[in-house]
C-alpha cells in the first residue's frame, strides 16, 4: 500500500493538462476486438485501470505496439478464446470495472463473452443487469455461475430488435452498442446512457463502418453489418480530471489554468461550480480560474432556497464529480445539499472531512448537508485511507488546503484513475512525496 504525505497550506500556481478520459479509454480499448484491421488509438491514459485492460487484451491475443506516449496500435487478428477459461483471467478480469466492456464485442464477433464479477470502485451495488439483458434481447443465451460470480453469454448469431433499457446504465450502453454494431437487422436503444464517453465510442465505431444514428441522444438505432475495419482514434481530456483540478484552484486560492479541456464536451460541469461560487473562465479551450483570494459564495435558487447540486445520467452532473464538489462546499460561503443519487457508499468519506474540522451532517447514505467555513477556519491536516478513486482526490485536495502535513494511505485507489498525480501537482507547487508500501 503506498502513501501520499502532503504537506498542506501552499498556493499553487501554473497550467496543467489534462490526460485522456479514463472511462472512454476503457470503452475504446474494448471495441478493438472488433475487427481484425489495426486500430490506432491517441491520448491514452498511463493509469492502473487502463494498464490492466491493455494487459489483458494483450492475454487475449491482441497485437499491441507503444507508439509513443499515450498512443498505440492494437491489431486483434488472431485471439486466443482459451484464456477466457482460465484461472488466470478469473482473476484478471476482476481487476477493474471497464473489463465488463469485452463481453459484448467478443459476443458479436466471436459468438461468446464470459467475464468474473468486475472490479471498480466499492460505491454501492453494482449490477450488470443492464448488459445482460440487453445481450439476451439480441438472442444470446446466458449463464452466471454463482459460486465462481462468473458470467457468460453465448450466441450463434445476434438479430437486432428493439429495447428500453431499465437504466441509463454507462458501461451496460457501451457493452449492447458494440454487440449490436454486428447484429443481423436493426437494434434501437431506447433510455441509452450518452455521456461523453458513449458519444466518443460511437463515433469511433461509425467510423470503423459501423451505423450507429441518434449519437448523443437518448435513442441510439443501430443497423447491422457484417464486418468493420481498422481507424484512428483520440481520448478526449477527462472531463472528471478537469472538474478535480476546477476544485483543487478554489480550495487552495490558486490560480489555474487547465489547458484543452475541450469545452464543447464538458456539459454542467463549468455551470456547477459556477452554481457555488467558483469563477470558471473560458480562454479559448482552456479553463482559467483566478485566485479565489476573498472565497467562493454559494448562490441560492431564484426563490431563495438552498441548493441542492445531485447527479443524473448525462446531460446531467456526472456522479463522479460529486465528491470533489463536496469537499470543495466546506470552505465555501454559505451551505448546500450534495445528493448522491446513484451510488449509496459514495458519501461515507465525509467521516475524514469531519475528523479534519469539516460543518457536514450525512443525512442518509445518499445525502448531507455541507456548511461552509468560508476559509474562517481550515481544515486540520490527519491521516486517513482513501476508499475509492474520487473520495481519494477529494481527501487529497482537502489536505493541500489543510494546515499541516496529512497522510493519505491506499493511493493505488488514486493511481487508478489520475496519471502521475504527485508528479504533475508538484509541478504547480504542491508539496506531496510518494512512499512506496511494501
Ligand atoms: C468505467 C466507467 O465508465 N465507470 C462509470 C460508469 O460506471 P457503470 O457503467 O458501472 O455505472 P452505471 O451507469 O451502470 O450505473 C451505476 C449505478 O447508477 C445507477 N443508475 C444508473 C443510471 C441511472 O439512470 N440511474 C441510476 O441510479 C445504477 O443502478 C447503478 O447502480 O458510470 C457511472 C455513472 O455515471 C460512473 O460513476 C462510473 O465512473
Ligand atoms: C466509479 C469510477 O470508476 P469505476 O467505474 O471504474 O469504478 C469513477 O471513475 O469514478
Amino acid at each position: 500500500m503506498a502513501t501520499f504525505i502532503i504537506e498542506g497550506g501552499h498556493k499553487l500556481k501554473g497550467r496543467i493538462q489534462p490526460q485522456g478520459a479514463k472511462n472512454e479509454a476503457l470503452q475504446i480499448l474494448c471495441a478493438v476486438l472488433l475487427t481484425a484491421e489495426e486500430i490506432k488509438i491517441d491520448n491514452i491514459p498511463d493509469i492502473i485501470d487502463v494498464n490492466k485492460l491493455i494487459a489483458l487484451l494483450k492475454k487475449l491475443g491482441v497485437k499491441i505496439n507503444k507508439i509513443g506516449k499515450g498512443s498505440y496500435t492494437f491489431k486483434a487478428d488472431d485471439i486466443n478464446l482459451k484464456y477466457l477459461e482460465s484461472a488466470e483471467f478469473k482473476e484478471d478480469g476482476k481487476g477493474l470495472r471497464g473489463s465488463i466492456m469485452i463481453v459484448g464485442p467478443l459476443l458479436a464477433r466471436f459468438g461468446k463473452g464470459y467475464i468474473p464479477k468486475p472490479g471498480g470502485d466499492k460505491i454501492g451495488r453494482r449490477r450488470l443487469d443492464t448488459h445482460f439483458e440487453g445481450f439476451i434481447n439480441l438472442g444470446a443465451k446466458f449463464r452466471y455461475n454463482k459460486e465462481d460470480l462468473f458470467y457468460g453469454v453465448e450466441a450463434d448469431k445476434l438479430t437486432g430488435t428493439y429495447m428500453l433499457l431499465d437504466e441509463a446504465s454507462v458501461t451496460g450502453t457501451a457493452n449492447i452498442v458494440m454487440a449490436a454494431v454486428l447484429a443481423e437487422g436493426t437494434t434501437t436503444i431506447y433510455n441509452a446512457a450518452c455521456e461523453p464517453y458513449l458519444q466518443q465510442l460511437c463515433k469511433m465505431l461509425n467510423r470503423m463502418g459501423a451505423k450507429i444514428n441518434g449519437v448523443g441522444s437518448n435513442m441510439l438505432i443501430i443497423e447491422g453489418v457484417d464486418k468493420l475495419g481498422g481507424t484512428d482514434h483520440r481520448m478526449l481530456p477527462d472531463m472528471i480530471e478537469i472538474g478535480s483540478w476546477i476544485g483543487l484552484a478554489a480550495m487552495t486560492k490558486s490560480e489555474l489554468t487547465i489547458t484543452n479541456v475541450s469545452w464543447d464536451d464538458l456539459g454542467q460541469i463549468p455551470n456547477v461550480f459556477r452554481k457555488i461560487g467558483i469563477t470558471v473562465e473560458r480562454q479559448g479551450d482552456d479553463i482559467y480560474i483566478p485566485a479565489h483570494t476573498n472565497g467562493y459564495e454559494v448562490q441560492n435558487y431564484i426563490d431563495g432556497s438552498i441548493l441542492t447540486v445531485s447527479d443524473a445520467p448525462w446531460p446531467g452532473f456526472t456522479p463522479d464529480l460529486l465528491s470533489i464538489i463536496l469537499t470543495i462546499l466546506t470552505q465555501a460561503r454559505g451551505s448546500a445539499v450534495v445528493h448522491q443519487k446513484m451510488f449509496e457508499s459514495r458519501l461515507f468519506f465525509v467521516d475524514k472531512l469531519i475528523d479534519m474540522g469539516a460543518k457536514i451532517i450525512l443525512c442518509d447514505p445518499h445525502r448531507a448537508t455541507v456548511i461552509g467555513h468560508d476559509f474562517k477556519s481550515t481544515l486540520k491536516a490527519t491521516t486517513m485511507t482513501s476508499p475509492d478513486i474520487r473520495a481519494g482526490v477529494s481527501l487529497l485536495i482537502a489536505a493541500l488546503s489543510a494546515k499541516g502535513t496529512s497522510t493519505i494511505h491506499n493511493i493505488e485507489q488514486i493511481d487508478r484513475g489520475y496519471e502521475n498525480i504527485d508528479e504533475r501537482l508538484r509541478a504547480i507547487g504542491a508539496k506531496i512525496t510518494r512512499v512506496d508500501g511494501n
